[in-house]
């Protein structure tokens, strides 16, 4: 199967009032694959991230330079709008943040503002997207309990299906397993396996073992510039650059 590129950045340039949090940052980030994004605190990751579906419009001083084309729309032109980016480029952040409503409500939620109302229309989607989360068999029977009474590790698979039920091509996930227990990881680890087969995924992990385990591509991050990218097995057995090398064999960071 040939690679074809769902997002294009080119020369990305991200600032903070006066301080530049991100430097020329170019990427193509490959359909139906995982990337992993690494580097030490403060490198930029999740600043970057976060330009992918624009969350940094929510952060007054923060101003953008550069492009970020999904299926080259820029996604920073007037053209792009913002409600549909959303849909298309979904979020799973560090901590679990499920609403304070049931679990039904939760993934009922994104359909509904989308204009969904008819309740067998939503059956169905909170039923495929807790399953495309792997989460339906343990959740089938409570699903109008609160999803706040769940595990950490469930509340993050329900979060990743409120994700799934407004149907995105590309899901954003900033340390996802960093607040769970390993047999939670595991099973997210796992989903993202099977999630990329219909999305392409983008991943920021503290953890060099998870990126070599769950990703195809990893890019490296220093002080706001990307290194390398490159295949995960290339960057972990490989590296071109010694500052990559000196990272993943952890002699800094
Ligand atoms: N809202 C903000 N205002 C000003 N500076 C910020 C803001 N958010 C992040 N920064 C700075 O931008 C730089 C990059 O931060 P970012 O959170 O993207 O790094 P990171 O690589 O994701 O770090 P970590 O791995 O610790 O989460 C840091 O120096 C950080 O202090």
């Amino acid at each position: 199967m040939v690679n074809r590129t769902k997002i294009k950045v080119n020369s990305l340039n991200l600032f903070y009032g006066d301080f530049q949090a991100l430097i020329d940052i170019n990427m193509d980030i490959i359909e139906n694959k995982v990337t992993a994004l690494i580097g030490p605190s403060g490198c930029g990751k999740s600043t970057f991230l976060r330009t992918l579906n624009r969350m940094n419009d929510l952060i007054v001083n923060a101003r953008i330079e550069g492009k970020v084309l999904l299926d080259e729309l820029d996604i920073y032109s007037e053209k792009c709008d913002l409600i549909q980016l959303r849909k298309s480029v979904g979020m799973v952040f560090q901590k679990p943040n499920p609403f304070p409503k049931t679990v039904y409500e939760n993934v009922a939620y994104g359909p509904r503002i989308h204009g969904i109302k008819e309740k067998s229309k939503l059956d169905e989607i909170v039923e495929k997207s807790l399953r495309g989360a792997a989460l339906w068999d343990e959740v089938k029977d409570r699903l109008n309990r609160p999803a706040l009474g769940l595990s950490g590790g469930q509340q993050q698979r329900l979060c990743i299906a409120r994700c799934l039920a407004v149907e995105p091509d590309v899901l954003l996930m900033d340390e996802p397993t960093s607040a769970l227990d390993p047999i939670s990881t595991l099973k997210i680890e796992d989903l993202l396996e099977e999630l990329k087969k219909n999305y392409t995924i983008v991943i920021v992990t503290h953890n060099m073992q998870q990126a070599g385990r769950v990703s195809d591509y990893t890019s490296f991050f220093l002080n706001g510039e990307i290194i390398e990218t490159d295949l995960t097995d290339n960057i972990f057995s490989k590296p071109r650059d010694k500052r990559t090398e000196d990272y993943i064999t952890g002699r800094f960071g």
